[in-house]
């Protein structure tokens, strides 16, 4: 097995990646009933940053209650917790970090509410999640799973296999990701990302409730925009819109801010990353170092 750290936080305790195991008959593992969170850590240098770690605590917890289940730490104890996956393994490079918060009684009943809950939390080495430089994307087939069938604003496990499909097809396809719809037809989500609009010299991104999950990377695009002075507006956005933008963006954890330069076979714009969007994409990378005095509350030192 590939071991991308030599350590693994796991139910109170600092385990060697060999020995983070659990059993098959484990209830999140058949019902996709986990709850998890995605961070990054970056390295500049001296430090090990890890970006605005209270915001994804705070929305974990909102996930667990969500999905009703027990997080058996306090909060404090998580956010520890995290920064000591990170530090038991003496990384020197930018990581992913991914808590994981799974039903872990051994069963079937589809009654989870007096289960018991696990916590694991991997840090691994990560670079970039989608090619730099600019991506194609499609229009998928499969839609948002819509948030009056399934609570899309928690970050569930289950809920990731509409993602699954929804990629696998644009893949299929030759493209690099792909833009899901929600219901209504309206363009909501990347398979893994929220989704920005440049019209104008301005920005437009899906309100949250229009079955998106409320990026943290989509928070901090629209105060460094607001910052910047570009106006930034929440509303539906059409698949006409995505084809006639002058620029176009996903912003996730993973992806950080990835201009998108083609939309089935419509260059968007002139086809290449545009000038708002490479500015903001240069101000994130810089925040994200704690380069950015001002943003520096986002930042969390591991060492
Ligand atoms: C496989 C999931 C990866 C995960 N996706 C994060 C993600 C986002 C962006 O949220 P945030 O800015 O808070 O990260 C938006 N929308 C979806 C469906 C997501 O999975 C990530 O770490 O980016």
């Amino acid at each position: 097995m590939k071991i991308y750290a030599q350590y693994v936080w796991l139910n109170g305790r600092v385990v060697r990646w060999e020995d983070a195991k659990i059993h098959v008959m484990i209830h999140a593992l058949h019902y996709g009933t986990s709850i998890f969170e995605g961070l990054r850590g970056y390295w500049n240098g001296e430090n090990l940053l890890i970006f605005r770690l209270d915001e994804h605590l705070e929305r974990m917890f909102k996930s667990a209650k969500i999905l009703g289940v027990k997080v058996p730490y306090t909060r404090q104890e998580v956010r520890n917790a995290i920064i000591e996956a990170v530090r038991a393994n003496h990384f020197r490079e930018d990581v992913y970090i991914r808590p994981i918060l799974f039903v872990s009684t051994p069963t079937v009943t589809l009654d989870i509410r007096d289960l018991d809950t696990s916590l694991a939390i991997i840090a691994f080495p990560f670079g970039k999640y989608l090619p730099p430089g600019g991506i194609r994307a499609t229009v998928v087939s499969w839609r948002r799973v819509h948030n009056t069938m399934l609570p899309v604003m928690a970050k569930i496990g289950g809920i990731y296999v509409n993602s699954v499909l929804a990629l696998a097809e644009a893949r299929n396809r030759g493209y690099d990701e792909a833009l899901l719809a929600d219901i209504n037809g309206y363009i909501v989500e990347g398979s893994g990302e929220n989704v920005f609009v440049v019209r104008n010299g301005a920005l437009y991104t899906p309100p949250i409730h229009q079955s998106i999950l409320e990026g943290i990377t989509r928070d901090t695009v629209i105060t460094l925009s607001r910052d910047l002075g570009i106006k930034v507006e929440e509303k539906p956005i059409t698949r006409e819109e995505v084809y006639t933008a002058d620029e176009l963006f996903l912003v996730g954890t993973a992806a950080e801010v990835t201009p998108v330069v083609e939309v089935d076979g419509r260059a968007i714009g002139d086809g290449k990353p545009g000038p708002i969007t490479t500015k903001i994409a240069t101000l994130y990378a810089d925040v994200v170092r704690g380069r950015i005095e001002k943003y520096s509350r986002w930042v969390t030192l591991v060492y």
